[in-house]
């Protein structure tokens, strides 16, 4: 059947279905497409080789991750196709360091649409606006409110870009066909002053609500998600430190959800600390571990190692012993006033540490005193692991392992090349964002990315491969024990501690696996063999393709 007109439009408007120079030409007679597309029909090895000429050419990031959300939202299969061949070149494009740019320039940049908003005036229809959703078979959410986007706060909604570059990796790193991907923007307003004062603003222009009066609106999007796709994998994603964790708390038992900055982050950080303890010889048990930063994420983690120790053999006591949280009034103790529910558990008695400062107890002061072999920053704010700090910490410590992990680079606690060179090169270090390698006295260090994109993508193929129905916390163990597994730096201590971005397919497919068989044992997913489980993986994992669309008898 030859279609004419406007009928034509379904498949180049379509990003899921359009293959631009690609369509053949028995498609072209067909779909009624003649003399739209150019003549030359193209292979979509011979698009890829175009459009990264097209990357290439671009003047700066921002302008590169503008062309490849350009070509997400025209062509889905050239953009993911185009993304994997060229994943280390381009993850920090899409992803972080560059999507914050592109949260900070969201309303500047803002071309097509692509997921769902969601503005607080308009929170009564809420299951017309899950209705309006261009693909019908949702089996992955990642949703935002813009408050806390990576270290940069409040960005209203542009905090959108995050849940897209998320999902952008769920399909590029974890196989997750895209058309069951939609990205939400959550829209209670914005604090950002900035924003607000800017008349190019495209949010809900209006100070956040806060309160019960969050609460419900954050309740009444669960609830209609629960409604409308109950298997539905809901990932919360960039919230910030005061609603993160009760979030969490509240609907961990009611759907199929997680947080990945406390649970992703932290299952990242526990592996890569596994693959260093193989490094160094000091197994995480006998670690003593210090945080600057103490909110949602810092917590995550400190509670991951934590669960970790006592894995290990340590009790519960012994283990949170040898944790340490500084904040901005400094070392956590139970005399402080106003602690977070989730910040109590992991405050130090005050008369355990009186005789260390005389007012507050600084990270220098724990340094001193703790004498931490493995520094976390969460802090979101640059600079903090000063010259001093890395210097007392390396006089006492072999091996020192310090995580400067705050996104984007922008943020970063101390570069790479400061803490080498501060700790005349013992320190083994990974970043949040990416860094080059690091050259001193001769030695090439390799700096791997501690950042969650090594989890939540095969986290998300596992949950989704094994029809799992919640996420626990085993789960995140057996991610984080998983990807240990696969540290180059067991073969080579040299080294770096978590695989190339090259390979995060690979990894990705070895943690759903990993997460499939503990979703199995922690009987939240039906069980199957182990080798029913890997195929389920491999059917599920996307590859991009075309689709051909041409009947027969053309
Ligand atoms: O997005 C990233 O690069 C890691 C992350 O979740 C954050 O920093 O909030
Ligand atoms: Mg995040």
């Amino acid at each position: 059947m030859t279609q004419t007109g406007p009928a034509n439009l379904h498949y180049l408007a379509n990003p899921l279905l359009n293959k631009g120079t690609a369509f053949s030409q028995a498609e072209r007679d067909q779909l009624g497409l003649t003399g739209l597309l150019p003549p030359h029909i193209e292979t979509l090895d011979e698009q890829i080789i175009r459009a990264h000429a097209a990357f290439r050419s671009q003047a700066s990031p921002i302008e590169q991750h503008i062309y490849l959300r350009n070509l997400q939202d025209d062509n889905e299969v050239l953009f993911y196709a185009l993304l994997i061949r060229h994943l280390p070149e381009m993850m920090p494009i899409i992803y972080t360091p560059t999507v914050g740019d592109a949260c900070k320039q969201f309303s500047e940049i803002y071309r097509h649409p692509r997921g769902l908003i969601i503005p607080y005036p308009e929170r009564d229809q809420i299951e017309q606006i899950l209705d309006n959703a261009i693909n019908t078979d949702v089996q992955a959410i990642v949703v935002t409110d813009g408050e806390r986007i990576l270290g940069l706060g409040d960005q209203g909604a542009g905090g959108m870009g995050i849940p897209i570059g998320k999902l952008s990796l769920y399909s590029g790193a974890g196989g997750v066909d895209p058309a069951v991907t939609l990205p939400i923007l959550l829209d209670p307003g914005t604090n950002n002053q900035e924003r607000l004062d800017d008349p190019m603003y495209i949010g809900w222009r209006h100070e956040r609500i806060s309160g019960e009066e969050y609460f419900e609106f954050v309740d009444l999007f669960v609830q209609a998600v629960k409604r409308k796709w109950p298997q539905v994998l809901l990932q919360f994603e960039d919230f910030a430190q005061q609603h993160a964790a009760p979030l969490l708390e509240k609907y961990r038992d009611q759907l199929c959800t997680f947080n990945d900055d406390i649970q992703g982050t932290a299952a990242v950080t526990a592996g890569t600390l596994l693959a260093a303890a193989n490094v160094t010889g000091v197994p995480l048990k006998d670690s003593r571990i210090a945080f600057l930063g103490a909110g949602s994420a810092g917590a995550g983690i400190a509670e991951e190692l934590i669960r970790l120790m006592v894995k290990q053999g340590l009790s519960e006591a012994e283990a949170r012993d040898r944790v340490y949280m500084v904040d901005r009034h400094g070392l956590l103790t139970d005399a402080m006033q106003g602690l977070l529910p989730f910040q109590q558990p992991l405050a130090h008695p005050a008369a355990s540490v009186r005789d260390w400062a005389a007012g507050d107890i600084s990270l220098l002061d724990v340094i001193t005193h703790a004498k931490p072999n493995i520094l976390v920053g969460v802090s979101g704010q640059a600079g903090l692991f000063t010259e001093e700090i890395i210097r007392t910490m390396a006089a006492d410590s072999d091996h020192p392992i310090v995580l400067p992990l705050s996104n984007p680079t922008s943020r970063i606690e101390a570069t790479p090349e400061q803490i080498i060179h501060w700790s005349d090169g013992k320190a083994i270090v990974a970043t949040g964002s990416p860094f080059d390698p690091v050259s001193y006295k001769g030695d090439t260090h390799h700096i791997a990315q501690c950042n969650n994109s090594y989890i939540f993508p095969g986290m998300g193929l596992g949950v989704l491969a094994a029809n799992a129905t919640r996420v626990t916390e085993t789960m995140f163990i057996a991610a984080a024990e998983a990807l240990a597994a696969l540290s180059p730096a067991l073969a080579d201590r040299r080294a770096s501690l978590l695989p190339d971005v090259s390979d995060i397919r690979d990894v990705s497919r070895q943690i759903a696996l990993a997460v499939g068989l503990t979703a199995q044992a922690d009987s939240v997913a039906p069980k199957t063999s182990r080798d029913a489980l890997e195929a389920a993986i491999a059917a599920k994992f996307w590859t991009p393709h075309y689709q051909d669309y041409a009947t027969g008898d053309a």
